[in-house]
């Protein structure tokens, strides 16, 4: 039986709809592997993505897959049980990541960037081996312009994600449905619906990232004068004007269209 859809259930359905449309995220007889988990952000795509597979025209299929980086004390039952009690295909992959990261990553290196590169690799072959097309990660508004901002303030370029992104094997294309989503619905959503929230387990499971914590706090503090500003900032990462950029090549890339 699905959730219950409520106000803000169909508020949340209506901004993925307006993503896939904007970004031409789903096609018909798409095979698309969702990856969850077990947090927030993936639980409610998964619910999101199924309420819309339902009410669509075009059909496309969902499967729900958790990769379990094996990290002890990963409840992943949690998880299984709950995507079993509504019905979802579902794929659990063990894998030996947590003995990789403890024994090959770097002293000073970011526990999740490595762990999150081994787990594209295995969501990679997993989505071959499930014949999926597209994965789905559960990336929010708020992933995308802190990001921006991580990359503006500590890396010096202008880059934030894609909703859309052809990986680099040509095979699998990675969409965001939730971009359009803002963090704090997606916590009330959870839990308005009791979704069982688990954590990965892993020695710094739960704690974010000072540097992007500071970008959270920076929003947070400019939306006190700025109301709309994370509308605005996602607006803007749509909205580019190259031409009052400074980067050399897209100057190369207008002449060349221009001849
Ligand atoms: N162990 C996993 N198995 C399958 N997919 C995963 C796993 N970990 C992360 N993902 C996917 O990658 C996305 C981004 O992962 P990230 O680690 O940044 O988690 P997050 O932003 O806290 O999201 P969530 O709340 O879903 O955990 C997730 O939303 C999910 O779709």
């Amino acid at each position: 039986m699905p959730l219950e859809e409520d106000a803000l259930f169909r508020k949340i359905r209506k901004a993925v709809g307006r993503a896939i449309g904007d970004f031409d995220l789903i096609q018909e007889g798409d095979r698309i592997l969702v990856g969850v988990s077990g947090g927030k952000d993936s639980y409610t795509l998964l619910h999101i993505l199924d309420s819309l597979r339902r009410r669509s025209p075009v059909r496309y299929e969902l499967v729900a897959a958790t990769v379990d980086s094996g990290f002890p004390g990963f409840r992943k039952e949690v998880i299984a049980r709950h995507l079993e009690e509504f019905g979802f295909e579902y794929r659990l992959e063990s894998t030996n990541a947590y003995e990789i990261i403890e024994t090959r990553r770097r002293p000073g290196s970011s526990y999740c960037s490595f762990c999150a590169r081994l787990r594209r690799g295995v969501l990679y072959s997993l989505a071959d081996k499930l014949g999926c097309n597209k994965i789905a990660l559960g990336h929010h508004l708020d992933d995308f312009i802190e990001t921006l901002l991580l990359n503006q303030f500590y890396v010096g370029s202008l880059k934030a994600m894609s909703p859309k992104l052809q990986a680099d094997n040509g095979r699998h294309t990675v969409i965001r449905p939730l971009v359009y989503v803002e963090e704090g619905e997606i916590i009330r959503f959870v839990r308005q619906h009791s979704l069982p929230v688990i954590c990965c387990a892993c020695p710094v499971c739960g704690e974010v990232d000072q540097k992007r914590q500071r970008m959270k706090q920076l929003i947070r503090d400019l939306r006190q004068e700025i109301p709309h500003l994370k509308r605005s900032m996602i607006g803007a990462l749509g909205n580019v004007h190259p031409r009052h950029l400074l980067d050399p090549q897209l100057n190369d890339l207008f002449r060349s269209r221009a001849s």
